[in-house]
């Protein structure tokens, strides 16, 4: 996996640094070693060629790894840091992990165990996954989806955060299913739909006999989830005294079923999910302030529809494709007029809205082509105007121009005479549009200004 790779070494530990390199160097790799964090910018900015991977020490001599990280990221494409802390790091390598560090090991580790995380680091595992992704094609849910990889085979406690609907599930059950834990059960539990008297027999479980009505022994998701994932939704809704008792679970390890006596090893992996603000409800005192430290020790936030343009036209034919698959239908296409009112549209319920639209629609409609009264049919029956939602047409005109012009601007790299062959429109014409929407050439990749939302 490491045959040819250039990986830099960055380790003050003599013994560490040389047996490092030693064994990367059996696996075909061509190690560099540094002892210093000057040593490392120096040698790093007078190389030729890039490195493949950095393996860096957080604590050096002179410069910490964060420091040396910062500075070699400000490259234009950096290479992928692989952290090795200590044990009381941990704050500081999900810190790491979040300004973009690709992985982090704690010491001591086994060297099996560190040539895999190396190889899956500078092979790109810890990119998102094919050109498409997986969760969504804009850049903002490219990061999130780039950070779910990054995260996959920690066992660390993950946040997921965002508006209702945004996928906050979806992106749970993708962290699943890119672990190493993908053969063990994911299991979800939402605490807002489960009464607080039920939900603690919910996750523990209880002994037979444990209250009335126990006539067997229950599994709860705790235990049910196996060394999988406990998927916790809505964690903002669950009542103090169910905090307590969450909380001692993480901390121990170990929970009781109800009425039980012996202690049941907990190994799932914790993530959970929250539209609330957590740290409000935690200075307000509904939320403890310690398990919030336990749950959110890395947040992921999954941005709303409207502010990831690019996803809709994506998801639209996704969503549209599942639901022609689903039952006979006229409908060949979606219409471009429905696409652009998509596009403009606020999608308060985010993803979910989308996809009751497009399943809506596709039951429903009656020609081959989606029409923009199919997906937005409270259009019609509002007669339109701006209570309804809907721009001016003029608006409407020049946001559908912009992002057009932009797409093809990204799509020829900036070349204004071929992007202009593929609108079917002269150049004047297009540096004419260009001007008067503002448009910079530079400035294209699908940065749509003022989309007249
Ligand atoms: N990236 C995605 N790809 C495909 N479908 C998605 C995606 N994101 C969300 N969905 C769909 O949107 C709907 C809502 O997603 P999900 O349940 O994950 O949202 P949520 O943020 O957990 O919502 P809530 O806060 O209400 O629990 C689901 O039907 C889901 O299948």
């Amino acid at each position: 996996m490491l045959d040819g790779r250039r990986i830099a070494v960055i380790e003050d530990d003599a013994i560490m640094g040389e047996s490092l390199v030693q064994r990367l160097a059996l696996e075909g790799a061509e190690p560099l070693l540094w002892r210093t964090g000057r040593e490392a910018l120096r040698a790093h900015a007078a190389l030729a060629g890039p490195v493949d991977a950095v393996v860096c020490d957080i604590r050096l001599p002179d410069l910490d790894g964060e420091a040396i990280f910062m500075e070699i990221a400000r490259a234009a494409a950096p290479p992928p840091f692989l952290f090795l802390t200590a044990h009381g790091d941990i704050d500081q390598a999900v810190r790491l992990l979040r300004a973009g560090a690709a992985d982090y090991l704690t010491k001591p580790f086994e060297m099996d165990t560190f040539l895999a995380r190396l190889a899956a680091v500078a092979v790109g595992r810890g990119e998102a996954t094919g050109p498409e992704g997986a969760l969504g094609v804009s850049p903002p849910m490219r990061r999130v989806e780039a950070m779910l990889a990054r995260l996959a085979d920690h066992a660390l406690p993950v946040l997921l955060s965002g508006e209702t609907g945004a996928g906050k599930e979806v992106a749970a059950r993708h962290l699943h299913a890119r672990s190493a834990r993908a053969g063990e059960p994911f299991v979800a539990v939402n605490c807002a739909a489960i009464p607080a008297e039920l939900l603690e027999s919910e996750i523990f479980g209880h002994e037979k006999g444990a209250f009335s009505g126990a006539h067997a022994r229950h599994a709860g998701v705790a235990e049910r989830a196996g060394g999988g994932t406990l998927f916790l939704d809505e964690i903002g809704d669950m009542a103090l005294p169910m905090q307590a008792k969450l909380l001692r679970l993480i901390e121990d390890a170990a929970f009781f079923r109800i009425g039980g006596e012996r202690p049941v090893a907990f190994r799932a992996r914790i993530v959970s999910a929250t539209h609330c603000d957590l740290a409000a409800l935690a200075a307000e005192g509904r939320f403890r302030q310690d398990l919030l430290f336990r749950l959110n020790a890395v947040e992921v936030a999954l941005p709303p529809l409207r502010a990831r343009e690019a996803d809709i036209p994506w998801l639209m034919r996704r969503f549209f494709e599942a639901a022609r698959a689903r039952g006979p239908t006229r409908l060949r296409a979606i219409g471009s007029l429905a696409e652009e009112a998509a596009l403009s549209h606020g999608w308060p319920g985010n993803v979910r809205e989308l996809r009751n639209r497009i399943d809506r629609a596709v039951a429903l409609a009656e020609g081959e082509v989606l029409g923009l009264a199919d997906l937005f049919p409270e259009f019609l029956l509002q007669g339109g105007g701006e209570e309804a939602g809907v721009a001016p047409l003029a608006e409407a005109r020049a946001a559908a121009e912009r992002r057009q012009i932009s797409r093809a601007l990204e799509h020829t790299g900036g070349r204004i005479a071929e992007a202009a062959a593929l609108l079917q429109v002269s150049r004047t014409t297009l540096w004419e549009k260009m001007q008067r929407l503002e448009i910079r050439p530079g400035a294209a990749g699908g940065d749509v200004r003022n989309s007249g939302r």
